[in-house]
């Protein structure tokens, strides 16, 4: 059975009379513990996808399933993990992590509040800064003080919106390894946004692709049978690795070209008209006599 569904999931925005229709005829199905990775152009949907998936966003028709019950409304169930990363800038590390924790975790003692919210800044590398605040941060560290909290809520599912994104390349690998190595061990299952070829070949077992808007959907995907654990720094060497870069790279840039002669087909031409004469108009007796008094004829002085 899958774990995550979404069947017929239509998504459209805004009155009848000028509506935006963003997703359209969207069907996925994620199994437990699979890592997923959506790769898709800027303004194609993704977030508005990724918000279904988090019970954030309603479908406007079709229906959206989590372990086969009706997703309604937003779960801690559900760890949703953003580009930008929403910590809250007047507390440190742990407290952004404890206000997480004693929402989802009201039952737990104090010393066990603390006890998880420790472990999980250790499972991320922070454990040298605990009372930083973000400001004190680098864009990495913040990133991955955003990462313990989402852990911290034991998410069944972990959905990352480009959560990369915004990181230097060398931040941004180091975090990856993070991620995979929580992935392996707690084995959660995981569905990642992400415009970047390469981190979905590392990371995913599978990758889909997400056409142009709008009414986007999604596209054939491909299959990442590549042994795990990956070692990025031999990637470049692996045939599999080659072959499907190539492959998904070649894929997205044919859908741009396509979405490109689509809107081309959009332009009406116009006929060739051209005016008979471009010379002003002569000027206008008000605009000759501006400087005349008003009321007073030039012929009465
Ligand atoms: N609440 C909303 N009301 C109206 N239009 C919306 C709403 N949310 C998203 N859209 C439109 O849906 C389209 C897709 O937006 P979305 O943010 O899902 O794209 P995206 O692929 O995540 O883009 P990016 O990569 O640039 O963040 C855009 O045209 C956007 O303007």
């Amino acid at each position: 059975m899958s774990f995550l569904e979404l069947k017929d999931v239509n998504v459209g925005f805004g009155p009848a009379s000028s509506r935006t229709e963003v997703l359209s005829n969207i069907n996925l199905s994620v199994k437990e513990k699979e890592f997923v990775a959506i790769i898709g152009f800027s303004g194609a949907g993704k977030s508005t996808l990724m918000s279904l998936l988090a019970g954030l966003q309603a479908p406007s028709s079709g229906s959206v399933t989590m372990n086969g019950k009706p997703m309604q409304g937003p779960g801690p169930d559900r760890g949703l993990m953003f580009q930008n990363y929403s910590l809250l800038p007047w507390l440190s590390v742990f407290d952004n992590i404890k206000l997480a924790v004693d929402r989802v975790f009201p039952e737990l003692s104090k010393s066990e509040k603390a006890d998880k919210i420790h472990h999980y800044i250790k499972m991320v590398k922070l454990d040298h800064a605990p009372d930083k605040k973000p400001h004190e941060l680098s864009g990495g560290m913040r990133q991955r003080a955003s990462l313990a909290r989402t852990l911290s809520l034991d998410p069944e599912i972990l959905l990352l919106d480009e959560p990369l994104s915004a990181l230097d390349a060398l931040t941004r690998s180091e975090i990856q390894d993070q991620i995979l190595n929580i992935w392996e061990t707690d084995k959660r299952t995981v569905v990642m946004i992400t415009n970047d070829v390469d981190e979905a070949v590392l990371m995913a077992d599978r990758i889909i692709p997400l056409t142009m808007g709008p009414k986007a959907t999604l596209a054939d995907e491909f299959e990442v049978r590549m042994e795990r654990p990956r070692d990025r720094h031999t990637l470049n060497d692996h045939p599999e690795f080659m072959r499907l870069k190539s492959e998904i790279t070649q894929f997205m840039m044919d859908l741009n070209e396509e979405s490109k002669g689509l809107r081309k087909n959009d332009i009406v031409p116009m006929p060739d008209i051209r005016p008979k004469d471009f010379a002003l108009p002569t000027a206008t007796p008000r605009l000759k006599n501006r400087h005349s008094q008003p009321g007073k004829p030039k012929s009465a002085a």
